[in-house]
């Protein structure tokens, strides 16, 4: 089984007055391709710096960042921003989809911005749109989806490009319970299916019978939770 992401012994420090806090303390997760791991844990216990250091967008202070198997640690900028648009997948809190554009058209850009185009992304884009259950509403625009649905669109987009690994903010965090907990077990099936290595911080326990582990961050540090 390859490895989508081991961070390892990862030290993360802010200026904090004259002092640093310590947002990381040695943290260690690895996530295998195919597995779906939820970070939980109280506001202000390191979980976004975690998905920040994962998403290649801050610079531990020290430890070890390898994506895909690939040591991603030190990379300028011009290389890392290559890694994050080859191997990582986002999704958010809230889809952030282009007002203007169609289900389909969210898809399709990301491989124009890539610059791929032609019947090989149009094909993809509309199996993605099938994988997340949404081939009948491809011609919708945001406001004519519904808020789980503009999250299954985020979803199909972030899978766009193939992605390695895979790291999620709060999905479910403008869904009422049922549909929240649809997005998660799609984003468990897409991790099965796709072998994928998926990462979701979350507030919702009531999802995490659907995902492999369950990690939970507390002053910085990470503990697993007995599920
Ligand atoms: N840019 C920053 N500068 C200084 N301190 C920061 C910065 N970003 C985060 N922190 C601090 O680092 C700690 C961890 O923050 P982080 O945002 O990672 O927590 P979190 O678990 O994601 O919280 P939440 O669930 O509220 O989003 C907190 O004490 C926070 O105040």
């Amino acid at each position: 089984m390859s490895t989508a992401l081991a961070l390892t012994d990862i030290t993360v420090t802010y200026p904090d007055g004259d002092r640093r806090l310590t947002a990381l303390d040695r943290v260690s997760l690895r996530v295998d391709a195919g597995e779906m791991v939820a970070v939980v844990g109280p506001s202000g216990s390191g979980k976004s710096t975690l998905l920040a250091v994962a998403g290649l967008l801050l610079t531990p202070d020290s430890g070890r960042v390898e994506i895909d198997g690939r040591d991603v640690s030190g990379l300028r900028r011009g290389d890392a921003a290559d890694v994050r648009r080859t191997t990582l997948g986002l999704v958010f809190q809230q889809s952030n989809l282009i007002e203007s554009l169609t289900a389909r058209e969210q898809l399709q850009i990301v491989a124009r911005v890539a610059g791929s185009r032609g019947p090989e992304v149009d094909a993809r884009a509309d199996e993605l749109l099938a994988a997340v259950g949404l081939t009948d509403a491809a011609g919708r625009r945001p406001h004519q989806l519904s808020g789980g649905q503009r999250q299954r669109v985020g979803i199909a987009r972030a899978l766009m490009n193939d992605p390695a690994l895979l790291l999620v903010d709060e999905p479910t965090s403008a869904l009422d319970h049922e549909r929240g907990a649809a997005v998660v077990a799609l984003l468990a099936e897409v991790t099965r299916e796709r072998g994928v290595g998926t990462v979701m911080v979350t507030h919702d326990r009531s999802s995490l019978a659907a995902v492999d582990h369950t990690v939970e961050m507390g002053d910085g540090r990470l503990a697993a939770l007995a599920s």
